[in-house]
């Protein structure tokens, strides 16, 4: 089926034209949270959409196939005075002027790998979310997990969204809000597509808990909107 893709690919179809039929638009908003008001028992609900099934899976494909070329690495990042490398890989990509300060580490723009491009101008199109780089996490089984954090660094453009998409494994992403108990966990499958609306970062957490069971890889995206060269 890979081969398949590259074929058609170099004649000139392109993968990611446009919205596949069968994917995502029935179950579109089939877990649209985007009232992000109180729910009828008085408890928060996060600003999010989730979109089951939006890349197909000769989508899903190719940019596995793609991330397995990607520049990973696991930094080491400090923790109340000590230095830990990170629970999973990461890289990220971005237009010039683009670059990221990310839980104290300086991360410098790579150039966009043409899938990942791709997957971003999909995004634009079918959703209006503009972005000018990527996260890409790769958690190599369960053990791998990112802690509680919201997406609030100063350079995140006001009033933009972040686009996240799951490739591989499943795994369960929780939602907890800071100023109550109130807590949602959501299962991302393989080509999902997640999106947190501004401004959930002010109000909720997110991470991605550790399952031992799972024993497969998963990567995901998560398209930012930064402020250009507010590093200079
Ligand atoms: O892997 C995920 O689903 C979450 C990633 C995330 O929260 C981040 O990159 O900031
Ligand atoms: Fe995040």
């Amino acid at each position: 089926m890979a081969k398949d893709n590259e074929r058609r690919d170099n004649q000139g179809y392109d993968l990611f034209s446009e919205l596949d039929d069968e994917a995502g638009l029935d179950l579109q908003l089939s877990l649209n949270l985007t009232d992000h008001g109180l729910n009828k028992t008085g408890q928060p609900i996060p600003p999010i959409t989730l979109v089951r099934g939006y890349l197909n899976a000769e989508q899903q494909l190719a940019l596995m196939k793609e991330a397995q070329t990607y520049p990973l690495s696991r930094p080491e990042i400090q923790v109340f005075g000590q230095f830990h490398a990170i629970p999973r890989q990461q890289v990220w990509f971005g237009d010039l002027g683009c670059d990221y300060l990310y839980s104290g580490l300086f991360i410098r723009a790579l150039p966009w790998p043409k899938y990942a491009q791709k997957l971003r101008d999909k995004l634009a199109r079918d959703y209006g979310l503009a972005s000018n780089g990527v996260l890409v996490n790769r958690y190599a089984d369960g053990k791998d997990c990112m802690g509680a954090h919201s997406d609030d660094e100063p350079e995140i453009a006001r009033g933009s969204h972040i686009a996240s998409i799951s490739l591989g494994a499943t795994r369960d992403f929780v939602l907890k809000h800071k100023h109550s108990q109130t807590k949602h966990c959501i299962s991302l499958h393989s080509g999902d597509l997640l999106i947190m609306h501004w401004p959930m970062q002010n109000d909720w957490l997110h991470s991605l808990p550790k399952r031992l069971k799972v024993k497969e890889p998963r990567w995901n995206y998560t398209f930012r909107q930064l402020i250009v060269n507010f590093h200079g």
